[in-house]
């Protein structure tokens, strides 16, 4: 079982132009409209290979109504909590080439009494999932104390669950000291974190290092056309695939979470987890929007596997 809790969801508009230009008119050649917010994709990617998977969010005013019909489509199983304000839309602006440029809303302000009633509906799944993965998920809204993850891991390690973090900047920041078994963040988040430029993939590793010995479980770094990263106390593994047409890369980070902890609770090993993450994660990359891929699209991709990888390879992505 893996329940994600996204505090702050967003309907995603995704449009897509033939070249972008600041400060002029554009006629859109496409747009269209999916359920987002990092824990909700990672839900729907789960939902859409069958596993079992809870999505919690709060879920307010115009783009609430548009999330609850959105998600209702998708049949991904929900708690969404009531709140006042409207939850957000996010916009990303998409080239034939796959470029993507987005802006992300702030989202609500929450009060008192909903943050509450958010951490009670996040505390009750939890405590219903014995053994689950618990996936905290993406920025804050207003309101939403910068130390939430940190009391999330805490919240799923007293009811015997594993945590996984997948959020950046301050939340993250907070989040680490207590000990999430595995965070996931991509080549600049993990930079920030450790305050280092990470060049190569020798400087991923050390950082990682550097974090599992301050109490991290393991972590999963998403390198873009790199691949993915996966460094534990006694291992790093690589893997990567190509893709022919990139069309939008939102998402694509979710769904890499999505297809490890989905191998993971169905008792498959690290390595062929790293593998299920890239396939998941490239898979997303060829398709629109934050569209999460089918068991056909997953299979279509070939994944390169490396269990030593050389410590001077170059990233850039
Ligand atoms: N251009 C690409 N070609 C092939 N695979 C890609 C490409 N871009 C991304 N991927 C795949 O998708 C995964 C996730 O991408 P990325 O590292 O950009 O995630 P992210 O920054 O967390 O994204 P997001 O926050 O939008 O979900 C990568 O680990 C890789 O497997
Ligand atoms: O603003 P946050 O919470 O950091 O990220 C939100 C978001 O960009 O993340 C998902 C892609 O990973 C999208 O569905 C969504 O719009």
């Amino acid at each position: 079982m893996i329940v994600t809790v996204t505090p702050n969801p967003s309907v995603d508009r995704t449009i897509e132009v033939d070249v972008l230009r600041r400060g002029e008119v554009h006629r859109a050649t496409s747009t269209r409209l999916d359920p987002g917010g990092k824990g909700i994709n990672v839900s729907r990617a789960i939902d859409a290979h069958g596993g079992a998977t809870l999505a919690v969010l709060p879920v307010g005013g115009a783009h609430g109504r548009m999330m609850t019909e959105l998600l209702d489509a998708t049949g991904t199983p929900v708690r969404a909590v009531p709140i006042e304000q409207s939850i957000r839309a996010n916009v990303a602006i998409v080239e034939p080439d796959g470029s993507t440029t987005k802006v992300n809303e702030p989202g609500p302000q929450l009060s008192p009494a909903e943050v509450e009633a958010f951490l009670a509906a996040a505390g009750d799944a939890v405590g219903t999932s014995p053994g689950a993965w618990i996936v905290g998920c993406g920025s804050l809204p207003g309101g939403v104390a910068g130390d939430f993850y940190a009391g999330l891991v805490r919240l799923a390690h007293d009811h015997g669950c594993k945590a996984a973090i997948d959020t950046s900047g301050a939340p993250l920041a907070q989040a680490v000291p207590a000990g999430p078994d595995l965070i996931k963040p991509n080549r600049v988040e993990l930079g920030e974190l450790v305050g280092a430029d990470l060049s190569s993939v020798g400087d991923v590793v050390d950082a990682s290092r550097e974090l599992i010995s301050g109490g991290i479980g393991e972590l999963l770094v998403s390198l873009g056309r790199d691949g993915a990263l996966l460094v534990t106390a006694h291992s790093v593994a690589l893997a990567a695939a190509t893709v022919d047409r990139p069309v939008s890369t939102v998402g694509a980070g979710d769904c890499t979470l999505a297809g490890y902890l989905l191998a993971l609770d169905t008792g498959a090993d690290a390595p062929t987890a790293l593998r299920q993450a890239v396939a998941f994660g490239s898979a997303a990359v060829a398709l629109p929007g934050t569209k999460v891929p089918s068991a056909r699209n997953v299979a279509a991709v070939h994944v390169r596997l490396d269990l030593a990888p050389d410590r001077t390879i170059p990233l850039s992505d």
